[in-house]
């Protein structure tokens, strides 16, 4: 892995992953890779998660494509070096922020969308014009195998490597030195990931889980909100990061949020959810169990029904669930939705501040100002009023946690500017010593309020060209009267002289 790590890297050292042409061909690269090899992908997908080619190409391609289009469209803007405002010490200085690869950046991906999660993070490292190595989870080993067939075979070899497997290789890949870690999957993992990349001081993007809150206000269409729901709980068999995770509504409105619900699920997937091609299955035994147990001692008033061989569980409805159960303690990540009764959005908003501030957080209702208040008063990754999971395709919004979700973001800029140093340049001529003599020892009371002038007075546009115009007027009548009492220099200081005794009366 050591040996890998330093390809890449001398791979990145000679440069060849800078140029904006270079970048944009490895992306038009991957656009092909998905355009040309879409049926080997879907398929994979559809064999890790039992899920139907189109959600997968739903639920893992499409924002992919809008990613990488993004970037396509818009690189040369991103990656072009920003002006950058200036103080008068630096005022005939050029000052701009310059956005630089970091590096060798190492991408973890989940088992859940195991395509996005590697390749959206991916789009964004090679646009920002880093090398990248991607480790696709173990869980959905499909799509892990075709990431590593696929990806050689359309990008650089020197600068991008897929590496499989485990706990032990990530183990042994996370004690090499990356550039930036961008980690997607459970927040247990996410601090083992951070200590390791802590060793080398490296940045971490943490994209972690947590329990999505979401809350229903009396004043609110319920079919719609009911419909929205459903689609986001079940859809990927309630596998997904930002799924709602619980609902929170006033008791009186529990049971017709549980009626809704059913009838949404039948619309959805038909009286035999089994057969229908659009309901996913548990990734795994494990999950499955654990998700079983969930269910123990609780109200279920809707599904409940699990079938071990296929690990299928129904969309199911808990209600009544008491805030101390286990299904209240930790992320779901499955298809069961417990209703927490609360008398109101005051007792809504104190039982998000209670816990670990959420990846997602929704809320249904008519009253805009409802909606306003419960993201003023709470903290939560990401927001949809009124629907869920929508946030995540927006690319103009970065995609994060916050708390114990997670930490950074990306998607569309954010991808970018993750795997980007910004780096402040200022170009600086070689004469201006009169100037600068201010900052040089030996110091004295004068030259600080000289440098505070320089450095604190603030100039709207209008008073600069003013100031400017004094300048050149004052140095321009010295010249006339071939006035040559003060070194050149210090004819312009005497013109700002005067600025400053007006302003330090005012400042000292
Ligand atoms: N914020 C986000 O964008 C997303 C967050 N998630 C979160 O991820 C979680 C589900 O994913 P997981 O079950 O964790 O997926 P997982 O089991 O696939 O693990 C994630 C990655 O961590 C690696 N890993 C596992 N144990 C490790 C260890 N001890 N040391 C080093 N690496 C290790 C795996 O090989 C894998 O590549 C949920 O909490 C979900 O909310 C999932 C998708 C998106
Ligand atoms: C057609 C349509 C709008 C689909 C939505 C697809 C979507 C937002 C999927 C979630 C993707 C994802 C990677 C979730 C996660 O991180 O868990």
């Amino acid at each position: 892995m050591e040996r890998q790590v330093q390809r890449l890297r001398q791979a990145f050292r000679s440069g060849r992953s800078r140029p904006l042409r270079f970048r944009m061909q490895q992306l038009e690269a991957l656009k092909r890779m998905v355009q040309e090899r879409e049926k080997d992908i879907l398929a994979a997908i559809a064999a890790d998660l039992r899920k139907s080619e189109l959600n997968a190409y739903s639920h893992e391609v499409i924002t992919l494509l809008g990613e990488i289009d993004f970037m396509l469209a818009n690189l040369p803007e991103l990656a072009s070096a920003k002006p950058a405002k200036k103080n008068l010490l630096t005022m005939l200085d050029e000052a701009y922020v310059q956005p630089e690869p970091l590096g060798v950046v190492l991408i973890i991906g989940a088992w859940n969308y195991p395509f996005a999660l590697i390749m959206q993070p991916l789009v964004g490292a090679i646009a920002a014009g880093n090398a990248a190595i991607v480790k696709p989870s173990e869980l959905s080993e499909n799509t892990a195998k075709i990431l590593a067939k696929l990806l050689p075979q359309y990008l650089d070899q020197d600068l991008y490597a897929v590496i499989n497997g485990g706990v032990a290789e990530t183990t042994e890949l996370l004690k090499q030195r990356f550039d930036h870690i961008l980690y997607t999957g459970n927040t247990a993992v996410g601090k083992i990931v951070m200590e390791a990349a802590a060793k080398h001081l490296t940045p971490v993007t943490l994209e972690l889980g947590g329990k999505s809150p979401c809350y229903i206000d009396r004043d609110c269409d319920l079919d719609i909100a009911c419909r929205r729901i459903t689609w986001g709980k079940y859809m990927n068999c309630g596998q997904t990061c930002i799924a709602p995770d619980y609902i929170l509504c006033e008791a009186s409105l529990q049971d017709r949020i549980v009626q809704k619900i059913k009838e949404t699920v039948k619309d959805f997937y038909g009286e035999n959810i089994k057969d229908s091609p659009d309901y996913e299955r548990i990734i795994n035994l494990r999950h499955f169990k654990r998700l079983q147990s969930l269910l123990e001692g609780q109200k279920i008033a809707f599904g409940g029904e699990t079938d071990e061989v296929t690990r299928y569980i129904a969309p199911t409805i808990l209600t009544d669930v008491d805030p101390n159960s286990k299904v209240m303690q930790e992320e779901i990540f499955g298809p069961i939705l417990p209703i927490v009764s609360v008398k109101n959005v005051d007792e809504a908003i104190n039982f998000i501040n209670d816990r670990e501030k959420p990846l997602a957080l929704y809320i249904f209702s008519h009253n805009n100002k409802l909606i306003k208040r419960v993201i003023d008063e709470t903290s939560s990754g990401g927001v949809t009023g009124n629907d869920v999971i929508m946030h995540f395709t927006v690319n103009s919004l970065p995609f994060g946690g916050v708390g114990a979700s997670g930490m950074g973001a990306y998607h569309g800029k954010y991808s970018f500017d993750t795997f980007s140093h910004q780096r402040p340049c200022l170009l600086k001529g070689l004469k201006g010593e009169s100037v600068n003599k201010l900052r040089y020892p030996p110091n004295s009371q004068s030259k600080v309020g000289w440098a505070k002038f320089f450095l604190l007075k603030q100039f709207n546009r209008g008073g600069l060209v003013m100031l400017m115009l004094a300048c050149v007027a004052m140095v321009a009548a010295m010249i006339v009267k071939k006035y040559q009492a003060l070194p050149r220099g210090n004819a312009l200081l005497a013109s700002l002289a005067v600025h400053r005794l007006r302003w330090s009366s005012k400042h000292s």
